[in-house]
């Protein structure tokens, strides 16, 4: 049994249909994440994951619980991160962590937690003292205190210097080690990449994609890129018949074409072909930031 299934989920604000039909699970141990615009109608999925909203249509099971009508169990096994603003700025961390534990019925024990979250010097600090990335930090710690078995974080590293941005990386990473299910909410395509096992690609509602990070950037047009400058002009109708082209551009003597390894292999024949030399070529892989806006660029036209 997957630990999270989300099956054709449907939520509407008014008129406005923010989720059309969603379906994913995510399995024991994974690191699920979900990608997407503003405005995609991510966090209102996770939220109906969390029970805090309730579907217009379709079906979340969370360990096989459904998150509205079993929302005691469901909170349980499933730990969230707090908003910023839940937390009370005179609270310690100590507190806040004491506090939070006696919510559950089997908390872990906060101050292993803490030492391994780096708050054991923090705990005596009222939580409006705390630096952005020791809050983030904090919100881990809370989000894992109930001993829940998957955790969903929402945007975790948002406002996060880039130093703290990898330190909390490392704390999901480790999160997962210790055999806890996580449900990623992120914009940043070098935090999915990195992280991730799968990644749900959402899109005004809609899945546009799902797959490992490696499968995105495959599956969209343009997976490999390779740029040159020619010793002549091409033929541009040579260059557009080029097997698996997804794109040619010409800028400052240089062309660049995205394509896959054939068209590679294929260029290079070309310019043999033409005695013509390619200078400072250029061979590179696309990232998940190219697929990304190749699996959302129909959508957003
Ligand atoms: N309670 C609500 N009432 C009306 N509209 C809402 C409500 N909550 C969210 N929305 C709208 O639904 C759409 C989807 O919001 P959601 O927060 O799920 O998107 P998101 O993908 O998480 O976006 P972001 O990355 O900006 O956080 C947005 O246009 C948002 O303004």
């Amino acid at each position: 049994m997957s630990v999270i299934e989300v099956t054709d989920l449907r939520k509407s604000y008014g008129d406005r249909t923010v989720v059309d039909g969603v379906s994913f699970a995510v399995e024991e141990g994974e690191i699920f994440g979900i990608l997407g615009p503003n405005g995609a109608g991510k966090t209102t999925t996770v939220e109906c994951v969390e029970g805090l909203r309730v579907p217009d249509a379709g079906r979340v099971r969370v360990t096989g619980l459904d998150p509205v009508a079993d929302h005691a169990r469901v909170a349980r096994v499933l730990g969230a991160q707090l908003q910023e603003s839940e937390l009370q700025a005179k609270l310690t961390v100590r507190e806040a962590l004491e506090l939070y534990a006696a919510f559950y019925p089997r908390p872990l024990d906060w101050r292993p937690l803490a030492e391994r979250l780096g708050l054991t010097a923090k705990l005596t600090t009222r939580f409006a003292k705390l630096s952005g990335g020791q809050k983030q930090r904090l919100f881990i710690a809370l989000a894992l205190i109930g001993n829940p078995r998957a955790v969903v974080l929402d945007e975790l590293t948002t406002g996060l210097d880039p130093r703290a941005r990898r330190d909390t990386w490392q704390l999901i990473e480790d999160v997962r080690a210790s055999g806890v299910t996580v449900l990623l909410v992120t914009h940043f395509m070098e935090e999915a990449q990195r992280l991730c096992d799968r990644i749900a690609v959402i899109d005004k509602g809609r899945i546009a994609a799902l797959d490992t990070p490696a499968g995105l950037i495959r599956r969209s047009a343009g997976a490999t890129v390779i740029s040159f400058t020619p010793s002549a002009a091409l033929d541009d109708s040579d260059l557009n018949a080029l097997p698996g082209l997804a794109s040619v551009e010409h800028k400052d003597g240089r062309v660049t074409l995205a394509g896959t390894d054939e068209t590679v292999n294929a260029v290079i024949t070309l310019l043999a072909r033409s005695h013509v030399t390619a200078h400072q070529l250029r061979v590179t892989d696309a990232t998940l930031d190219d697929a990304f806006l190749d699996l959302t660029k129909e959508t957003s036209a």
